[in-house]
């Protein structure tokens, strides 16, 4: 390519793309005036740490291709550092510190015992086969295993964008060949999937984790009547964009709550029924091809990106980032943005929507199911016991402190029944483990939101938790 090409083609890059972590940064810092701290700890919680690039050659289709790709480390005052691992074409690093930095507040927001991290590879992974996606991700894995940034004690990757449970399990058999004296090593990686020491429940976390802090939300009135809504979720209309892992299983359990996805947007075009989509139907469909034309069950838009502003109630980006600009906040006709997506706001756009009355569940809680679960499954393959058998290990040794001799014998002859009525399951207890999280969670942002002075919206409260966490462990450590 000509040099002014290409020139010309990096500016377009850098015009389209707002810089996100500026964005992060700048949020960050709307609340940090709200913590007091001593001089310059925020501009040291506030940094990454360290960020690796690593650029290696994979013998491909008869010829070597060169892969780009990072692992930012934003902070990991406690350890392992946690966060996904993204496959996309126009990934850089700005992204990827971004990303760590949310994943170091939503950690501490949830009262998870991780540093943040985030990683990505600058792929297309629609391009590549199966077979040539796991000898890439493979060779990834060695590099970050070798600058020891993959590892159960020291920085644990989950699935993101572009990845997913196969990527994960790549990841994990890679490590573990490298390190087979680790009897860690398979906690080195979280999303993984069931047969492989993943946990029940972790696909679906994410949207499980939408659907639970929307159900919050809608269990506090008085924040309700913030945004000029009333009564709960049943009946109101949704927009989704993105139907990937995260946008499906919000879109569907939001849809078995009773609300009426009304469209759901992707980046080849989108798709409108103002009576409600059949979200399975629909996933059945992208599934086979990829693109929702020709899907009976409603309008096929090929432009999608105004559909943002199309009338409804909650607005759920679910995609990429920097999607809600000062360009098209103004337009927003939703009462409620819940961040599905990371970073989907810009600093620009959350300033002129707090503006309009429109309330946002902001992403650091709105999106951490999936790490909240990636936690319950980073604690059972270090404890190299599943769940369901620790509830009935535990049901076991009760049983020996009971004193009625049905109870022993029904305990004794029927375990297993008796642990699954009690939520002995695995999958009961992840969802009811991530319920109480973002339930609590919950609770302490509206009860700052509601009382506490210079906190006008639910992302301040938000990053004022996690920030006086912080603050409390580098204090405690006293560096
Ligand atoms: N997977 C997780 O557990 C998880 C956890 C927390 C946060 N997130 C965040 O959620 C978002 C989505 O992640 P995911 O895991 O669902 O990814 P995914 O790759 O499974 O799905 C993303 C979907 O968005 C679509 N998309 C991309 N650009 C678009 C655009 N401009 N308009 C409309 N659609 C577009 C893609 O085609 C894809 O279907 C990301 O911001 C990610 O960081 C994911």
């Amino acid at each position: 390519m000509p040099e002014t090409d290409l020139v010309a083609e990096m500016e377009a890059e850098i015009r389209a793309k707002p810089v996100f972590l500026s964005d992060v940064n700048a949020m960050v810092a709307r609340a940090a005036r709200l913590v007091p701290m001593q001089d310059g700890l925020f501009e040291k919680i506030s940094v990454c740490n360290e960020t690796y690039v690593t650029r290696f050659g994979v013998r491909l289709r008869g010829r070597m291709w060169t892969f780009e790709g990072w692992r930012a480390v934003h902070s990991n005052h406690p350890s392992p550092a946690k966060g996904g691992i993204r496959y996309a074409p126009d990934v850089g690093v700005d992204e990827v510190e971004a990303l760590a930095a949310l994943m170091t507040y939503k950690c501490a927001l949830l009262g998870l015992p991780f540093g943040g991290s985030k990683g990505a590879l600058k792929i297309k992974p629609g391009d590549w086969n199966d077979y040539e996606l796991e000898r890439i991700t493979r060779r990834f894995a060695q590099e970050l295993t070798r600058q020891n940034f993959l590892s159960s004690s020291l920085n644990v990757p989950a699935p993101d964008v572009g990845t997913n449970e196969k990527t994960m399990v790549w990841i994990a058999d890679e490590h573990r060949r490298l390190k087979p004296q680790d009897i860690n090593a398979e906690a080195c990686v979280t999303g993984k999937p069931l047969a492989a020491g993943g946990i029940e429940g972790r696909s679906e976390a994410t949207g499980r984790g939408v659907q639970f802090a929307l159900r919050e939300f809608f269990a506090h009135p008085k924040d309700v009547e913030r945004c000029g809504l009333s009564g709960g979720l049943d009946g109101l209309r949704v927009i989704v964009q993105g139907f990937g892992n995260v946008g499906y299983h919000a879109a569907k359990f939001l849809s078995e709550d009773g609300c009426r996805i009304v469209a759901v947007i992707e980046h080849n075009g989108a798709i409108e029924n103002s009576g409600g989509l059949d979200i399975d139907a629909l996933y059945n469909h992208f599934a086979a091809y990829r693109t929702f034309e020709e899907f009976a069950g409603g309008q096929f838009a090929k432009s999608s990106s105004d559909l943002l502003t199309t009338p409804c109630d909650i607005l759920i980006p679910a995609a990429r980032e920097g999607v809600i600009t000062g360009e098209n906040a103004h337009a927003i006709a939703a009462r409620v943005i819940v961040e599905a997506a990371n970073g989907p706001i810009t600093f620009e756009a959350d300033a002129i929507l707090r503006d309009r009355g429109v309330v946002i569940i902001p992403d650091l809680f709105a999106n951490a199911g999936g790490v909240t679960v990636s936690y319950f499954e980073w604690v059972k393959n270090i404890a190299h016991m599943p769940f369901g058998l620790m509830e009935r290990r535990r049901r076991q040794y009760e049983n020996t402190l009971l004193t009625s001799t049905l109870e022993r014998t029904l305990n004794t002859k029927f375990p297993d029944t008796i642990a699954n009525l009690g939520g002995g399951r695995e999958i009961d207890l992840v969802r009811s483990g991530l319920e109480e999280k973002m339930r609590s969670t919950y609770a302490q942002m509206s009860h700052l939101w509601n009382n506490a002075e210079g906190i006008d919206d639910l992302r301040t409260a938000a990053y004022v938790i996690a920030l006086t966490r912080i603050k409390g462990i580098y204090e405690a450590i006293g560096i």
